[in-house]
């Protein structure tokens, strides 16, 4: 097996990369149809596995669920999941010749060996679904011709997924066929019942191809979604600390800001979020994000360039091959951080505070966001799905880290997206170093206290102009408003 993308032809590469379409509610009035009389196995049940099944299995479709031996005799955490939710539980040799639908709901680094084993007991004909491109992109795993493979990519952690479900809405997915296995022409719209089985269809569709799914997921999941969360959680910490800030106070402002700065962020993009400060601490937000912005460009192009030439996921295979030694060093070093170990203070810090305490986290979930966008973007992912990969989904992980800090955040995502998280992080603190020098508490914990409000108006207005002006905020402005239109509907 080798990297498929670098096989491809450049100008097949970037039609792929290319390839993204909204759908419109209209292309979804057959529901979940193609897939009703079916029977959907999903193998491993963590994650994406529960929170997709549950969906599935309450939109009318037939779901049970495999997993390896050890984990039935073990009655391992998963095998608890599926039998506490009353769901058929069986080895694969129990339920995989049965399924017309193999979901494969099991980490990145364990799809090869799965699809392996799985391969020789599937029917002819039937089905074989991810939720990430991972093994058929970067792996180039070759699937048995008769089989069709697809893709339904929920753009949020598998919580929300559910979260959503529940609350009769659903979360933006991106669905697409491999073309390489597409023998009866049925892709299609098996991913379609697929994606409204699990709500998607009611937040955005985005027709897509393997390829442009994996170069965007890894791309924001490394950078402003979960690295620059962590690395801004660990700088902001330890600079609060540094200027005497109560402990218990800064823990605060960082474990619950991320969430409420980013909830004006889902509300109304960057602008929003901007808004939420006085004129003068938006200003000086603005150009603290715009130097941010200026340092850390390199290392999102370095990240979408590695990604890009599979020298990511090289990196990251020989992790796995050496039993994950660099991922559970990094994990085991995150929970030593002071921030992780300094539990949230009793304090009472009002929504407003957050904001004006905490002016340097919004420049960086500004530069971040736009950052990441613009990157993607320039990189040949259409706008839409940089949009759900940099600022939606942002706030969906901001939420992780209110729950219970950067632990959280790093065992609600995927193995995948932890990796790349820790690799951001271990480049972006010591880039950021010089910078922090000159960070003092008017922008972190303490807030600008002044006398006079007052700014130059013309600056004001150059500010507003670019924060409205910038390309994130034109497709945000569009998708946002299919999602409001949705959620009348519902
Ligand atoms: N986490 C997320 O929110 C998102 C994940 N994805 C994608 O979804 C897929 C699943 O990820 P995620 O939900 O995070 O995975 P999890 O780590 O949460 O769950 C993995 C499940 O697979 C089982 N499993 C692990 N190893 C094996 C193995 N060797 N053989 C069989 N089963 C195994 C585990 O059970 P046990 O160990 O008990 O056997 C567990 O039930 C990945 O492709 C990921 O990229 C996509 C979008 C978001
Ligand atoms: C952001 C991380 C993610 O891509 C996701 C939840 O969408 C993942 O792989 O977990
Ligand atoms: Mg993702
Ligand atoms: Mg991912």
């Amino acid at each position: 097996m080798s990297n498929y993308f670098n096989t491809l032809p450049l100008r097949e590469q970037l039609a792929q990369l290319g390839k993204c379409r909204f759908m419109h509610l209209n292309e979804f009035t057959d529901g979940v149809n193609a897939l009703k009389g079916k029977k959907l196995v999903v193998i491993g049940c963590g994650a994406q596995g529960l929170n997709q099944g549950l969906n599935l299995r309450d939109s009318g479709l037939d779901v049970s669920y495999t997993l390896r031996a050890a984990a039935i005799e073990e009655k391992r955490q998963s095998w608890k999941n599926a039998t506490e939710n009353g769901f058929t539980v069986g080895t694969y040799e129990e339920l995989i010749p049965t399924a017309d639908v193999v979901l494969n709901l099991t980490p990145d680094k364990q799809h090869t060996s799965v699809v392996n084993a799985i391969m020789p007991l599937m029917k002819q004909g039937a089905c074989l679904s991810y939720s990430h491109g991972f093994n058929i992109v970067e792996e180039g795993m070759k699937v048995r011709d008769d089989l069709t493979v697809i893709m339904v990519a929920p753009k949020c952690p598998g919580s929300e997924v559910r979260a959503e479900y529940v609350r009769g809405f659903g979360v933006p997915t991106l669905i697409a066929v491999h073309e390489d296995n597409d023998p009866k022409g049925e892709g299609l719209e098996l991913a379609k019942a697929y994606a409204v089985g699990t709500g998607g269809h009611k937040a955005g569709v985005l027709m897509s191809s393997f390829i442009a799914e994996v170069k965007s997921d890894l791309m924001g999941e490394q950078t402003i979604l979960c690295g620059m969360l962590q690395t801004g959680s660990i700088l902001c910490f330890d600079k609060m600390i540094e200027e005497g800030v109560e402990a218990g106070y800064a823990s605060k402002l960082i474990q619950y800001g991320w969430e409420t700065v980013t909830e004006a962020l889902k509300y109304g993009g960057v602008t929003n979020m901007m808004d939420r400060l006085s004129n003068p601490a938006k200003i000086k937000a603005f150009d603290l994000a715009e130097e941010m912005k200026d340092i850390m460009r390199p290392l999102y192009q370095k990240h979408q360039d590695d990604i890009m030439t599979g020298h990511f996921s090289a990196t990251m295979m020989a992790d796995w091959a050496n039993d994950d030694a660099e991922l559970l060093g990094w994990r085991a070093e995150t929970a030593e951080t002071a921030f992780e170990k300094t539990p949230a203070g009793e304090v009472d810090i009002s929504e407003q505070e957050y904001f004006d305490n905490g002016i340097l986290m919004v420049a960086m979930v500004k530069a971040g966001v736009e950052l990441a966008f613009e990157t993607m973007t320039s990189a040949g992912i259409i706008a839409d799905s940089a949009y759900y990969e940099s600022l939606h989904e942002t706030p969906l992980i901001a939420n992780t880290i209110a729950r219970k800090k950067l632990y959280e955040m790093n065992s609600t995502i995927s193995d995948t997206a932890e990796y790349g998280c820790y690799l951001y992080n271990h480049a972006c603190v010591p880039l950021l170093g010089d910078f922090m020098k000159n960070i003092k508490t008017d922008v972190i914990g303490r807030g600008l206290n002044l006398n006079d409000m007052g700014v130059d108006n013309a600056r004001l207005i150059e500010v507003n102009h670019s924060l409205r002006t910038h390309p994130v905020e034109d497709i945000g402005g569009e998708l946002r408003g299919y999602m409001a239109d949705m959620k009348r509907i519902v």
